[in-house]
């Protein structure tokens, strides 16, 4: 048998049409393509077995959290030529699944399955959750909820850092230097200030996670926080923070559904990378539950990662390796979505920042903490899920900065009858006239 990686690459040349821009080393010590690029390492047959086997971005993501395929190099660099080379060939967009099945590609597939060898379609990793479908019960959300932050509070540590926050941060300009801790903190201020915090208020801190921005606003601007989450772990964890910083007579943890908080009404709402999780059949019924928790002249700050629309939006396609691996039941909305659906809840939607490059920002930084300590985090979590975990967060960063995805912090006040939405005249910096 000829050396196995020169093979491989002229396969998939041959089904991508196009001189492979990565390097390969194969299971048998061999490489082929440009000597300097960042390299693929195809560790084992068993590797392409799982891709022929799941064709597409699935199949990749299979053996990868395997530890079938590695990178050596900039996981970036490989991520940017991947996705370039594979999922957006020239103007139509292909899928590598589509690549796999187009009838024209039989000669490469069959060449493929030689190279891989025989054997029997391997186990899908233990890490996969089944997908449940998007119905969003409050039974599938608590189970989603635990599979990805039941992990243990140590991994997230890892991860995310001191600040324990686990959305989008707010680097400072024109530079974005600083540490993530004080672009966490210019975040949480940021929310706060939007809406209007002021000793005394109520906050409803919807999907608190760790308490971050519920101990911010009642430590900073003296509000009464009531943060909830779907998460025991996350909730354990808030509360024994909360009690360190003698926080607990303003602020409050509870494991709570917000279709199940009753104890209205609230003078803000914020509601902090949360949001993904509500689902496009139950958008509605979200928005105008917070609605209705609002005072009159009381305000919402929904942060939330955003997609793009699609002209035929029945021909979108969720993200499998997201889907099966990383958020299962969580979903993307484009922000017209969100902000109509808000409007049609009651609101008076006043304000939309997009945050886009600061979410790019923040998850180079939470891949580099993974990377720092990625041994510790498998033996916290596992190497799967370290490995997916790491790869789902750079493929992201690189989507952020691309435009594929966005981020948008939209302010919304529950505007009474009289009109009165309470907000200042000019309220952007670029409205105040520089000197
Ligand atoms: C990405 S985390 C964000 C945490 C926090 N806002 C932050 O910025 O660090 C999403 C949070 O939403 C919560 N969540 C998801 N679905 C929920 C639901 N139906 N009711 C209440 N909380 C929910 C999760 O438990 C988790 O705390």
């Amino acid at each position: 048998m000829p050396d196995a990686a020169p093979r491989l690459r002229s396969l998939l040349e041959q089904l991508l049409g196009a001189p492979l821009r990565l390097r390969i080393r194969a299971w048998d010590g061999s490489q082929a393509g440009p000597p300097d690029a960042p390299t693929l390492v195809v560790r084992n047959r068993r590797a392409l077995r799982r891709l022929l086997w799941k064709p597409g971005e699935l199949g990749l993501a299979r053996a990868w959290v395997a530890g079938d395929l590695g990178v050596e190099g900039d996981l970036y660099a490989v991520l940017e030529r991947i996705s370039g080379q594979i999922w957006e060939r020239g103007d139509d967009a292909r899928t590598l699944a589509d690549t796999l099945r187009d009838p024209h590609s039989r000669a490469a597939v069959r060449g493929l399955i030689k190279l891989a060898g025989p054997a029997l379609p391997p186990a899908p990793p233990r890490e996969e959750v089944r997908r449940r479908g998007h119905l969003h019960t409050r039974r599938s959300d608590r189970r989603a909820i635990s599979h990805h932050y039941d992990v243990g509070n140590a991994f997230y540590e890892i991860v995310l850092g001191p600040s324990m926050v686990y959305s989008c941060a707010y680097w400072s300009a024109p530079e974005p230097a600083g540490t993530l801790e004080e672009a966490q903190h210019d975040k949480l201020e940021l929310v706060c200030r939007k809406l209007d915090l002021t000793p005394g208020k109520r906050l409803l801190d919807v999907g608190c996670g760790w308490g971050s921005m519920a101990m911010h606003a009642a430590r900073e601007h003296g509000v009464n926080a009531v943060g909830i989450t779907l998460s025991q772990e996350q909730a354990a964890y808030a509360r024994k923070r909360v009690a360190d910083e003698g926080l607990t007579d303003r602020v409050e943890i509870r494991v709570q559904d917000y279709r199940d908080v009753r104890d209205g009404p609230y003078d803000a709402i914020s509601s902090i990378g949360m949001a993904e999780h509500v689902g496009a059949a139950r958008y509605l019924e979200y928005a105008t539950h917070l609605h209705g928790l609002l005072k009159p002249g009381g305000r919402l700050l929904n942060h939330q990662i955003a997609r793009r629309p699609q002209l035929d939006e029945s021909a979108y396609r969720v993200d499998e390796f997201i889907d099966a691996y990383v958020f299962p039941d969580g979903e993307l909305a484009p922000l017209g979505t969100t902000v109509t659906q808000l409007e049609r809840a009651g609101f008076e939607v006043r304000d939309v920042e997009s945050i886009r490059e600061h979410y790019a920002l923040t998850l180079r930084r939470w891949v580099a903490n993974l990377e720092a300590q990625g041994d510790r985090a498998s033996r916290l979590a596992g190497a799967g899920r370290t490995r997916v975990w790491r790869l789902y967060m750079a493929a992201s960063a690189l989507a952020f900065e691309r435009n594929r995805i966005g981020v948008n912090q939209v302010l919304a006040v529950r505007t009474p009858d009289s009109g009165a939405s309470g907000l200042p005249l000019r309220s952007r910096v670029w409205a105040t006239r520089q000197p």
